[in-house]
């Protein structure tokens, strides 16, 4: 029985020499209308495609034909950069595909692309995201939905049982079918040397598990720039598949509030402590949690837990709400006996279904878009900033005598600001 492929991408693969001596290289689709994209990167609408299966996200073309009713436009399309397809960014497109063929080493590659720092390899990461963004964007139109992957923020103090949650979580969700990343925001690693966060030994089972890619944080690199890559991969996990992405975060510097702007729900994991234990959870932060979850409620620690989740519960209703349709919850969940978990999931999907709904995630996506570009700008100018030869040369100095108290740290920023405006 043969039905007719609408509304979707489709990705082929090279095998029909007929359509491959034509040069054509793909197909997308493109809300209600199926294109196809030859080698120089022209896009041709080919009408409707016939085949044998209803749905695959991958096709071989000896499983399509192309409705022979259907008139080739010719014309070229703005989606697809013809950059892209040149020789020498045959890296970029061996990683779109691969990522299309949602391959884990490729993701990994095309991950450490955007981490880079060199030149041209920004570049090359500029054009594999502008491709994998359309494509986001062309899967989002055809499945009708608002996003392609729940993000999930998570956070809180050293010891609360971070990455044993996400060990559980993860193998939860895996098991109920979904493909789960998890990545990783340390800037403190660029001082330590070396982050923990997303390390793959803190999560032995779900780092095993096909279903789930573990990535942690880049070994250096201001907020800034790891906050830039962290969108980065987001967007790249999404394109390879992980319907489910879990964004992991220390309580170090801003990085919570850098996380809760790139993820649609933010999570915040406390242990059954209080005062002095908890001090490693800021002001402010319990402001943008969505949820809160006090861990560890097993054994001798449940009346703990109780007694936590009563604070904040009680906490939370003085807080201005974020969200009109909904009001953060305290739960209760046990990493190491599982218990509370399927609930906590329960609470995340009915957030999400509300703001879906509401239409608040889609504001909130494109607030974020904004907030990923002004980062951008901040941690390019920055960077611009302090390789500047001039500035580079009278900084030292400068921050000597800000430290000393010889002159006013506005002095100094505007002496230095005034030798970045000189040609380096
Ligand atoms: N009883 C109990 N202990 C737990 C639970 N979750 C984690 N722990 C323990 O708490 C300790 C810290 O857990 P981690 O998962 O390493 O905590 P973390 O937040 O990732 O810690 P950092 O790596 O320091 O950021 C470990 O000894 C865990 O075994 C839980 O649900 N119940």
């Amino acid at each position: 029985m043969s039905s007719c492929i609408r509304n979707l991408i489709v990705r082929l693969t090279l095998k029909s020499p007929s359509l491959y001596n034509r040069g054509v290289h793909g197909l997308v689709t493109e809300a209600g209308t199926e294109k196809i994209m030859d080698k120089s990167c022209a896009v041709y609408t080919l009408g409707t495609f016939n085949c044998s299966r209803s749905f695959c996200s991958t096709a071989s073309l000896s499983e399509m034909e192309p409705n022979p009713s259907a008139k080739s436009t010719g014309k070229p399309s703005e989606l697809v950069t013809k950059k892209l397809m040149d020789k020498e960014d045959e890296y970029v497109k061996t990683l779109f595909y691969g990522l299309m063929k949602r391959e884990r080493g490729m993701l990994a590659r095309a991950i450490t692309l955007v981490e880079s720092t060199n030149l041209k390899k920004r570049e090359q990461a500029r054009m594999l995201l502008s491709q994998v963004l359309q494509y986001n964007k062309g899967v989002m139109a055809h499945s009708m939905k608002a996003f392609n992957a729940f993000r999930i923020g998570l956070s809180g103090p050293p010891g609360a049982g971070k990455s044993t949650f996400i060990e559980s979580f993860g193998k939860f969700l895996t098991a109920q079918g979904h493909k789960v990343a998890v990545l990783a925001v340390d800037p403190s690693s660029s001082t330590t040397g070396g982050s923990l966060l997303g390390d793959k030994t803190r999560m032995p089972e779900l780092s095993c598990d096909m279903n789930a890619f573990i990535r942690p944080s880049p070994a250096k690199g201001s907020l800034g720039g790891v906050t830039r890559t962290t969108n980065e991969a987001i967007v790249l996990c999404e394109a390879a598949g992980y319907d489910i992405i879990l964004i992991e975060t220390v309580g170090v510097g801003q990085s919570e509030f850098a996380v809760s702007d790139m993820v649609d729900m933010f999570c915040l994991i406390i242990p059954p402590a209080g005062g002095d234990e908890l001090q490693g959870i800021k002001k402010g932060i319990i402001e943008v949690a969505d949820v809160v979850v006090v861990n560890k409620s097993d054994g001798d620690l449940v009346a703990a837990a109780r007694r936590i989740q009563t604070e904040y519960v009680s906490a939370l209703k003085y807080m201005r709400p974020r969200s009109r349709v909904w009001k953060p919850q305290v739960l209760r969940i046990s990493s190491l006996t599982k218990e509370g978990i399927p609930d906590l999931w329960k609470t995340m999907q009915s957030f999400q279904h509300s703001m879906v709904d509401s239409g608040e995630l889609v504001s909130k996506r494109n607030k974020q878009q904004e907030t990923w570009m002004w980062n951008y700008i901040r941690d390019h100018i920055m960077e611009c900033f302090i390789t500047h030869g001039g500035v580079k040369n009278i900084l030292p100095e400068l921050t000597k005598q800000v430290r000393s108290g010889l002159i006013t740290p506005g002095t100094a920023a505007d002496k230095l600001l005034k030798e970045f405006a000189k040609e380096s």
